[in-house]
């Protein structure tokens, strides 16, 4: 299948692969991908161990930049003295930007075209995709139209949802039983029962699931659950005087959200000790200047400066502090970063990516001309799945993002409700398609 020669804008990308740097992500800080592993040579064969001293220091500036760039701030909307929106710059980068990654609703034509006479498969990410970004995780919930949409289009599409979020939850917060879920970014997989047994993988099973049908049970990272679970435990103690900080269990890995913490240190924000010491500090030089004073600038110093310290402990390096001390007693779990979340993972040569092509082989869809996969995600985790589809020509990622950035992906849509009205716009095809 080569995708390039049916579809005119994506040609136009980059076809040089990204490499890692490109993406903003401190090499040392990416994801491991032992040199020829493959998907199906055996994926317990060999675990490879992390060297030690991944984060030696956490507060040096790629790491710091590492956690900026996961989540670009909002953007603002200019307005001219008639109330009218006007371009500013990073809507010129964003429209650049769409010239490489053009709207999958503008070319949604092109994309149908080449869909004519193939089966599509369609595996969704769901924070960011399905559900807008909020700042409580807990609270991350997709509204009934997208529901409605989702459970339409798993009508005439099999759909899969792909999420970093552990499978019991993203299965809670989307509550539909004709799709598929892929949990813990694809370590917790509940898919079709696989028809050949020929190629079955390690820690794949066959269970029913809460509504009593066959499925196939498939958790690379099983042997990892009690390490998962210690990692938990320390984390959420170590972080529990950062305010704002929260760590969430998802199953095979671990997540340690920093959104509600304060970026660095702010003074005078929250320091309304420094402003009494400082007030203290007039009074005293306008009334005793003279006697003990250079105590007292001594005094003030010291106790500003612990001050300071204390407010440190608040702050982003503290929350990557406390990751890079967990992890360096664990040379087996690995560091990603998504949307203002650091996530602790087995180093095991599993991902989104991988995860597709697994869903795809079980669906019996994998090796076929006829099958059109579309990824649709938000999250630099997502990239895995779209550059498999890239480099395979297999499919189309489509990236969900208002502003521009680096992907693996063929098209772009703004956000959820855009993914909503994509969904729509494939029923609709498909319906008048089959008429
Ligand atoms: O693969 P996904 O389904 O996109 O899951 C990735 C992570 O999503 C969640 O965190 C993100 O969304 C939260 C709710 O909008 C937001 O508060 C947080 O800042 C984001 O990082 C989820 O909580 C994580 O466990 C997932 O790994």
């Amino acid at each position: 299948m080569d995708l390039k020669s049916n579809h005119a804008a994506p040609v136009l990308t980059d076809p040089t692969p990204l490499s890692k740097s490109r993406l903003g992500v401190p090499s040392s800080l990416l994801q491991y991908s032992p040199p020829g592993a493959a998907f199906s040579a055996g994926l317990f064969l060999t675990i490879p161990r992390r060297k030690a001293g991944l984060l030696d220091d956490v507060r040096s500036n790629s790491w710091l930049d590492a956690m900026k760039s996961s989540s670009p701030p909002h953007r603002k909307i200019t307005k001219d003295v008639n109330n009218e929106p006007v371009a500013n710059e990073a809507d010129i980068a964003y429209h650049t930007w769409m010239v490489k990654y053009p709207s999958a609703l503008t070319y949604f034509e092109q994309i149908t075209n080449y869909a004519k006479g193939k089966r599509i498969a369609l595996f969704l990410d769901y924070d960011g995709t399905l559900s807008p970004i909020v700042d409580n995780p807990d609270c991350a919930f997709m509204s009934d139209a997208m529901r409605a949409a989702v459970r339409r289009v798993a009508k005439h599409f099999p759909t899969a949802i792909i999420s970093g979020r552990s499978h019991d939850k993203v299965y809670e917060f989307v509550g539909l039983k004709e799709l598929y879920y892929a949990g813990s970014h694809g370590m917790d997989i509940m898919g079709p029962v696989r028809q050949s047994t020929a190629d079955d993988h390690k820690n794949g099973f066959r269970t029913t699931d809460k509504q009593g049908k066959d499925v196939n049970l498939f958790q690379p990272a099983a042997e990892f659950l009690p390490m998962i679970g210690e990692v938990y435990e320390s984390l959420v103690e170590s972080t529990k005087d950062i305010e704002g900080a929260k760590v969430e269990n998802n199953k095979f890995c671990v997540s340690v959200h920093y959104r509600n913490v304060d970026e660095k240190v702010v003074f005078f924000k929250s320091s309304n000790l420094i402003n009494y010491e400082f007030e203290v500090f007039l009074f005293y030089m306008k009334n005793k200047l003279s006697r003990g004073s250079l105590f007292f600038c001594y005094s003030f110093y010291f106790r500003f400066m612990f001050t300071y310290f204390l407010l440190s402990l608040q702050s982003w390096p503290a929350v990557a502090q406390c990751v890079h001390d967990v992890l360096k007693d664990y040379p087996r779990l690995r560091l990603t970063h998504g949307r203002k979340v650091l996530e602790v993972r087995p180093i095991i040569n599993w991902d989104k990516g991988k995860a597709v092509t697994f869903l795809l082989e079980s669906l019996g869809l994998s090796d076929c001309e006829d099958v059109l996969p579309i990824y649709i995600g938000d999250d630099r985790t997502d990239e895995d799945a779209f550059k498999v589809l890239r480099e395979g020509n297999r499919g189309y990622g489509i990236l969900v993002s208002a502003v521009p950035k680096e992907t693996n992906a063929f098209y772009s849509l703004r956000e959820p409700s855009e993914v909503m009205e994509f969904l729509k716009s494939l029923v609709m095809w498909r319906k008048s398609s089959a008429l």
